[in-house]
């Protein structure tokens, strides 16, 4: 029972979160109890493996390199295999993937993708409103009952007959959930996330989209495969709390730290029966080479725009997570090309798309069995490429075993990327890391900036790159310039890009908007004495609503 303006929390459970009736229909007491118990049950395997990242660091910045792990050799040797794929969501040619904004998750499931990532991650600015709209959004989206009336087009939205499958993807460990505390501290974000959906949503699920499987997870930034254990657990104590079938969840998990790229079996193997494939989340990839190496002088990036994946470094990470998924029975995903639709300009979007059609050629070429889409308008030309090189098959887990890949080193996936640093790709850096932030900072994690998908681990390359570069004092020789990056030219390029945003933006916006916490936030990251692990724990402060009264009775 939900008394009138209190969410009715059991013991040990306070929300600091604005009460809304909406709200209440998810957090309920059965569900906040089932947080509870999971909070209760991982907290004490979650803050370890957050130590032993910080112990890993510090072996980094004493000039150590990630590599494989000699304990697990027999993991990676043997022959064993993950569960059986589950029909419903063996063809995963083209996921679009987008946060759980109402509108945006009918359009995703409308658009024609094999499979919908609705993100409580990059693409989400974690305030309480988004959390906790997107948790009614996917709970009617699973229903099937989701609709959205666009009052200023006088449209309504609806679900067709034909949808995507619905893959989740809960925060990183390392974010709290301060609006609910158990037990006098904040939760696991990542358990809220994951534990009101699949309290909500398991049973649906199963019986509609799953097909006897599910529900299906995405699961962001990891860096061990300890961490990979805690999930495993907690599907398996979520599956014995609904009294389903063990290995009916399944996840795919995100290889987008470089600690990661040497554990990929061992993640795999930790998730196996509860595994779906592994996914090269290039973009976060790159922000952890950066961040891994912030202490070795000898590994300063080029300029973002030439961090490709045809740089050696990166192919070798995707070929590798080809061929360790394959020879595992799972699916291989690809990423997320940063090209959206151009609107107004019918030669710069053909140009796009062209991008958009190399990159999915060499994904597919490579063997992934599907990719990645940030836009419905891109889905046409990527099933397109994808079923030009695979025909009618789902996927190709037996056809493309890349035995060839077997040989890849610590040194392929540790190469420096070539290239050039230049005086634009630091103004850039600062343009879009502003811009991301200031946009976060109001709600929306995911952005159109300069033609490009612009979200929290895009953003986080920016933000550590210019670190690097000012940290290091490098020169930029990519333009000519030929100066060396200080705190002071990093001053004067954040104060000229203020301008030109204000002007690009207009001054209206420009005052409306959180330019300017944004640009303080920025700065102070950029240029502060040791790196910050993430650009969104800081930010996060700046979007904690605790409501003025209690709103939870104890
Ligand atoms: C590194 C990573 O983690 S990648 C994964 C995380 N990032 C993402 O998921 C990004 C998802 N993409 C997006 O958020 C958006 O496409 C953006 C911000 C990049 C571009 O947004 P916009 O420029 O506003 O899109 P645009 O105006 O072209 O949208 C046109 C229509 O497509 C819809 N649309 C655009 N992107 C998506 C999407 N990803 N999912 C569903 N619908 C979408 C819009 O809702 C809009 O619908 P409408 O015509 O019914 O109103
Ligand atoms: O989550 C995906 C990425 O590229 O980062
Ligand atoms: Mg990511």
């Amino acid at each position: 029972m939900v008394a009138m303006g209190y969410y009715d929390v059991p013991e040990g459970v306070d929300i600091r979160g604005r009460y809304d009736p909406d709200f209440a229909t998810v957090l309920t007491r059965d569900a906040l109890q089932f947080v509870a118990g999971l909070q209760r049950e991982f907290r004490g395997w979650i803050q370890p493996a957050m130590e032993c990242r910080q112990e890993a660091k510090r072996r980094y910045d004493g000039g150590a390199l990630p590599g494989f792990d000699p304990t697990t050799k027999l993991v990676r040797e043997e022959d064993w295999t993950c569960g059986p794929v589950p029909p419903a969501v063996a063809d995963r040619t083209v996921e679009i993937t987008g946060p759980v904004e109402r509108k945006m998750v009918i359009n995703a499931l409308n658009s024609g993708a094999k499979v919908f990532m609705a993100d409580f991650e990059d693409a989400l600015s974690p305030s309480w409103e988004n959390l906790m709209r997107g948790q009614v959004n996917l709970r009617d989206a699973v229903n099937g009952t989701i609709s959205f009336h666009d009052q200023a087009r006088n449209r309504t939205y609806k679900l067709n007959d034909e949808t995507a499958k619905l893959f989740v993807r809960p925060r990183g460990w390392h974010l709290p959930e301060a609006h609910i505390f158990i037990d006098g501290e904040p939760a696991a974000g990542c358990l809220v996330d994951f534990g009101i959906y699949f309290f909500h949503n398991h049973a649906n699920f199963r019986a509609g989209q799953g097909a006897g499987y599910g529900p299906f997870f995405y699961l962001p930034k990891m860096e061990h495969s300890r961490e990979a254990k805690i999930w495993n657990s907690v599907f398996e104590r979520a599956e014995k709390s609904a009294g389903i079938r063990r290995g009916s969840i399944r996840a795919t998990v995100l290889i987008e730290t470089l600690p990661a790229a040497f554990q990929m079996d061992e993640i795999l193997y930790e998730l196996r029966d509860h595994s779906v494939g592994l996914n090269c989340g290039r973009w976060d990839y790159i922000f952890s080479y950066v961040k891994t190496f912030r202490a070795h002088v000898d590994r300063l990036l080029p300029d973002r725009v030439q961090v490709g994946m045809a740089q050696h470094f990166m192919r070798s990470y995707s070929d590798l997570l080809v061929r360790t998924c394959h020879r595992r029975g799972v699916h291989a995903m690809g990423g997320m090309a940063a090209q959206i639709p151009i609107k107004d300009d019918q030669a710069a979007n053909e140009a796009a798309l062209q991008l958009v059609r190399k990159d999915k050629l060499r994904e597919v070429r490579a063997g992934h069995d599907g990719t990645w889409a940030a836009h419905p308008g891109l889905i046409p030309a990527i099933l397109e490429v994808f079923s030009a090189s695979m025909g009618d098959k789902a996927n190709q887990i037996h056809t493309a075993k890349r035995e060839d890949a077997t040989n890849i080193t610590a040194e392929d996936l540790l190469q420096l990327p070539r290239g050039s640093r230049s005086m634009e790709g630091l103004r850039l850096n600062t343009r879009v890391g502003i811009q991301y932030l200031a946009a976060w900072l109001t709600g929306t994690g995911s952005v159109p900036l300069y033609n490009l998908m612009e979200d929290a681990a895009t953003a986080e390359i920016s933000r550590v790159q210019n670190w690097q570069w000012i940290r290091y004092g490098v020169e930029l020789d990519g333009d000519s310039v030929g100066v060396k990056v200080s705190k002071e030219l990093f001053g004067r390029v954040v104060e000229e890009e203020m301008a030109r945003i204000e002007k690009e933006v207009g001054k209206a916006k420009f005052q409306r908007g959180r330019y300017r916490k944004a640009c303080k936030m920025f700065t102070r990251q950029c240029t502060s004495e040791v790196l910050d692990d993430f650009l969104t724990l800081d930010a996060y402060n700046q979007i904690v609503v605790h409501h003025p009264k209690a709103s939870s009775k104890l």
